[in-house]
């Protein structure tokens, strides 16, 4: 059986500033963030079936293919639409896996706003990020398709213009399980919320989760003392990648090759807009 395949792209995100401002009730942590796409991408392929079935054609080593975020969002749509149809997926995996790059939720997103077209399900952009939400605090936002303000557990979103530029990203080589570090007792849990929504107030260069990391993987600490050589260097997420924002591709470049001697890593251009986000 040869299926048709069409594929989409799954940009990789970077967290440009990070508080963590409350505590909900279930333990789950209140943030304000600011979430920027960056033209660093896995591609998803998709062929649509008759037969209903949901299948990861090449799973990835070390996640099961059920607990695959492309397999449990098109199986969440398929349930929320009733689709009789099916999908086969292939990934091709660019993202580092738990850098705090959100490949994983981007995957999620696009296999949900790819589907919502293949299989006409026709539901709202804002049915699917709640879909989305279902599967991880991260999703919406890839849903959403803009740069954008965040709050809450990353859900309530706000449109962003972000200034042209390019970031220099680093992987320091470990992997920081998120649930440790929103554990740890070195996190800050109470900054102040930002009473504006400016570029400036989202331009605020920290992460509140930084502190917490870098005291527990020296590696990440090391990867930070290194990048803040070339200028503000900060975390995206709850790590483990390390990144430096650059006015200039030539600048990115050159500070990528400065470190490159010593981490994996890459350079990649900051995006107006998700890919998808006009064919949604
Ligand atoms: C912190 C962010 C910022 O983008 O980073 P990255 O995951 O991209 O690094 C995300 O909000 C991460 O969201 P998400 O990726 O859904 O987190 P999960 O892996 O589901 O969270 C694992 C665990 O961390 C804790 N957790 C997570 C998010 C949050 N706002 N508060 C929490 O306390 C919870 O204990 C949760 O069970
Ligand atoms: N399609 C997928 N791509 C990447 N990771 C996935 C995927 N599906 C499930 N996962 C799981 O989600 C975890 C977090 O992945 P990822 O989104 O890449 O990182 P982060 O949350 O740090 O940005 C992985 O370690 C993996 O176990």
């Amino acid at each position: 059986m040869t299926y048709d395949f069409q594929a989409f792209p799954a940009p990789a995100k970077l967290n440009l500033m990070l508080k963590v401002v409350g505590r909900r009730p279930d333990g789950y942590h209140l943030l304000e963030t600011v979430f920027r796409f960056i033209d660093f991408c896995d591609t998803v392929e998709i062929a649509v079936t008759d037969d209903g079935v949901v299948e990861l054609v090449n799973p990835i080593p070390g996640v099961a293919p059920e607990s695959d975020l492309t397999v449990r969002a098109a199986r969440a749509l398929q349930a929320a639409s009733g689709s009789k149809q099916g999908a086969r997926i292939r990934l091709a995996k660019r993202i580092p896996m738990g850098g705090g790059l959100g490949g994983g939720s981007s995957d999620a997103a696009t296999v949900l706003l790819a589907l919502n077209r293949l299989w006409g399900t026709r539901f709202s952009r804002e049915r699917l990020m709640e879909l989305g939400l279902a599967l991880g605090a991260d999703v919406p936002v890839f849903v959403f398709g803009r740069n954008a303000f965040a709050t809450g557990v990353g859900e309530e979103l706000t449109a962003l213009e972000l200034p042209e530029a390019w970031y220099v990203v680093i992987h320091p080589g470990v992997h920081v399980p998120t649930a440790k570090i929103f554990s740890s007792p070195l996190l800050t849990r109470d900054s102040k919320p930002s009473i504006m929504r400016t570029l400036e107030t989202t331009q605020q260069r920290r992460n509140d989760l930084q502190a917490a990391v870098s005291a527990e993987f020296k590696e990440v600490d090391s990867a930070i003392r290194d990048l803040a050589k070339y200028g503000p260097a900060l975390m995206t997420g709850s790590g483990s990648c390390v990144f430096l924002e650059c006015e200039s591709q030539d600048q990115a470049n050159t500070v990528f090759r400065a470190v490159s001697e010593k981490y994996d890593g890459f350079v990649a251009k900051g995006l107006a807009s998700h890919p998808m986000f006009d064919k949604a």
